[in-house]
């Protein structure tokens, strides 16, 4: 079995992958704490030949995670942000101070689509783009939804924003503070996500395949208005390009992916921007 940790800012994920088969066999999520400890909530490290680790919390957590699996398990990797891989350039002045899961995203996503415009939302939510050529431009950091909402302080943060909603539900003023907490921040996200992409393709010349991820995907996707797929595994991708070890990844295919979304005219995409800046 391959055990991919991809360690945020806030979970621990988890999952298990066949050698042989390439199927998953199992998945977790545990809080990003101190330490990470065999226990309950953990997978049986006793089936485990190989771990591959993406890890953006403090480096004391990596360390001590990857201490404690090297006295049990034969393989491990640990990714870093380099200045190229698998025909991508990093865009960071520094290229190892880009978040190691923005570059797994980003990697995943030009193995599978070539450019891309690869947004996570986690903790934090980033959006990133590769061209088609490889040529990773850096990106954009904002706050994630459920960092905006306790950054309020409203007494709202135990409400979350219930991730079935229809997004122009979402969309609509609030008429109590929860409602309006979330609507707002909601708002904001998507509204940064639509308009940076704009941006960024009309800068560019270029209408590029959006993929998401993280926890928040889903919802954030509601409110998306151009055409993307969501891609739960996308930093477990960037594991399985970096460090292929099935018959399957090393033949450059990675499980879970979406089908690649064909982006609309760019012309559509300057439209849509020129409105936005007409308001
Ligand atoms: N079951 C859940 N537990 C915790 N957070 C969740 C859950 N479902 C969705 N979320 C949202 O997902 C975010 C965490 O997403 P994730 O991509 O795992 O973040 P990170 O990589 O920063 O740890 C939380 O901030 C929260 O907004
Ligand atoms: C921006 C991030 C905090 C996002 O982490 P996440 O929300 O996935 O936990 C992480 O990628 C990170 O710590 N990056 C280092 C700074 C940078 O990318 O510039
Ligand atoms: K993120």
């Amino acid at each position: 079995m391959i055990l991919d940790l991809d360690i945020g800012n806030t979970l621990s994920k988890w999952r298990l992958k066949d050698a042989d088969s390439s199927e998953i066999r199992s998945r977790g999520a545990v809080w990003t704490r101190e330490e990470w400890r065999p226990g309950a909530d953990i997978p049986d490290l006793d089936v485990v030949e190989a771990v591959r680790i993406s890890s953006v919390a403090r480096k004391a957590v990596l360390q001590e995670t990857v201490g404690l699996l090297r006295r049990r398990v034969g393989t491990v990797h640990v990714a870093r942000s380099t200045h190229e891989a698998l025909g991508v350039s990093n865009g960071y002045e520094e290229p190892g101070k880009l978040g190691v899961d923005r570059w797994m995203g980003a990697l995943a996503g030009y193995q599978l689509a070539g450019g891309c415009c690869a947004v996570d939302c986690g903790s934090a939510i980033t959006v990133d783009f590769v061209l088609p050529g490889g040529r990773h431009l850096g990106g954009y950091i904002i706050p994630g939804l459920r960092l905006m909402k306790e950054s309020l302080k409203l007494g709202t943060r135990n409400v979350a924003i219930d991730p079935d909603s229809e997004a122009e539900e979402l969309l609509e003023p609030g008429r109590r503070t929860v409602e309006a907490v979330n609507h707002g921040i909601y708002m904001a996200a998507v509204s940064a996500v639509n308009r940076i992409y704009s941006e960024v393709c009309d800068q560019q010349d270029v209408a590029l395949p959006m993929l998401l991820t993280g926890g928040d995907a889903r919802v954030v996707s509601r409110g998306i208005q151009v055409p993307h797929a969501v891609w739960p595994d996308m930093v477990y991708g960037g594991l399985e390009a970096c460090f292929p070890l099935t018959a399957a990844e090393r033949a450059g295919r990675l499980s879970g992916a979406p089908r690649v979304p064909s982006p609309v005219a760019m012309e559509k995409i300057r439209a849509a921007l020129a409105f936005s800046m007409l308001l």
